[in-house]
């Protein structure tokens, strides 16, 4: 129903804030992350992540990025420590990339971009019922962003990517069991945290990020693969190969960004 957001000309982000006037609030996101700016702060401990291969479903294509599913009804998959309170339950994970190598993640250091952003969504199951109901509170959710950059091969993403064939059009899914995304994360895993919002419509400002500071290593050719996929449907006419699905950094306002040790 009603006009469908996307990243085109017409419907992409500059035009977000018509249907979601949120867009102009005073957290959103993604930021360009200045490190010489950023707090050090010493009561800001490590992260913990732990990660069940069990709790993988599917991997999906919604028509904005590829999403894979996690079963979020118990605690076997949570990212703890760090400026949260308390566990975090991962619901899903998803990309933003370009159709180049120098842009495609949504957050950017000192200006500079990387070719994609993977995000690790999490939410606070110990204080809502619901990720729906997570998803509209201050602190619902966190999302755990980790850079791509373009080089050698990643020896796991291929699990990811011999799937994007299945779900090439929007609205398509399929398995995805017995992944676990603990293979996706650096070796460092230092970190900047600030709050912010959903980088996509509604823009929900829900979110505590926590953008890990090395990124991962991946290869243009398995990058490419991601291109593969379209933003549209099966039936629909016109091909919409899905690439630049990222926001562009917005402002920082009153926001102070920290940085673990
Ligand atoms: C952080 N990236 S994001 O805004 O693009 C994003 C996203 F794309 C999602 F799909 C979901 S989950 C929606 C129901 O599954 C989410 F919480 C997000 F924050
Ligand atoms: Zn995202």
């Amino acid at each position: 129903t009603g006009h469908h957001w996307g990243y085109g000309k017409e419907d992409g982000p500059s035009a977000w804030h018509r249907q979601f006037p949120v867009a102009k609030g005073n957290r959103q996101s993604p930021i360009d992350i200045i490190p010489d700016e950023a707090r050090r702060d010493s009561s800001l401990g490590p992260i913990f992540l732990k990660y069940d291969r069990c709790t993988s479903l599917n991997i999906a294509n919604n028509g904005h990025s590829v999403v894979v599913e996690f079963n979020d009804s118990d605690d076997r998959s949570v990212i703890q420590g760090g400026p949260l309170d308390n566990p975090y339950r991962l619901k899903q994970f998803h990309f933003h990339w370009g159709e180049k190598g120098c842009e495609g993640s949504e957050h950017t250091v000192a200006g500079a971009g990387y070719a994609s952003e993977l995000h690790l969504v999490h939410w606070n199951a110990d204080k809502y019922k619901t990720f729906e109901e997570a998803a509209t509170a201050p602190d619902g959710l966190a999302v755990l962003g980790i850079f791509l950059k373009l080089g050698d091969d990643h020896r796991w993403l291929h699990m990811i990517t011999d799937a994007l064939y299945m779900v090439k059009f929007k609205g398509s899914s399929t398995d995805f069991k017995g992944f676990n995304p603990k293979c996706l994360l650096p070796s460092n895993l230092h970190y900047w945290t600030y709050l912010g919002s959903l980088t996509t419509p509604p823009l929900h400002e829900s979110v505590i990020w926590i953008v890990l500071k090395e990124p991962i290593v991946v290869s243009e050719k398995q990058l490419g693969m991601f291109r593969l996929l379209q933003f549209s449907g099966e039936e629909d006419g016109q091909r919409m190969r899905m690439e630049n699905n990222f926001r562009p950094p917005q402002p920082l306002k009153e926001r102070l960004v920290r940085s673990s040790n």
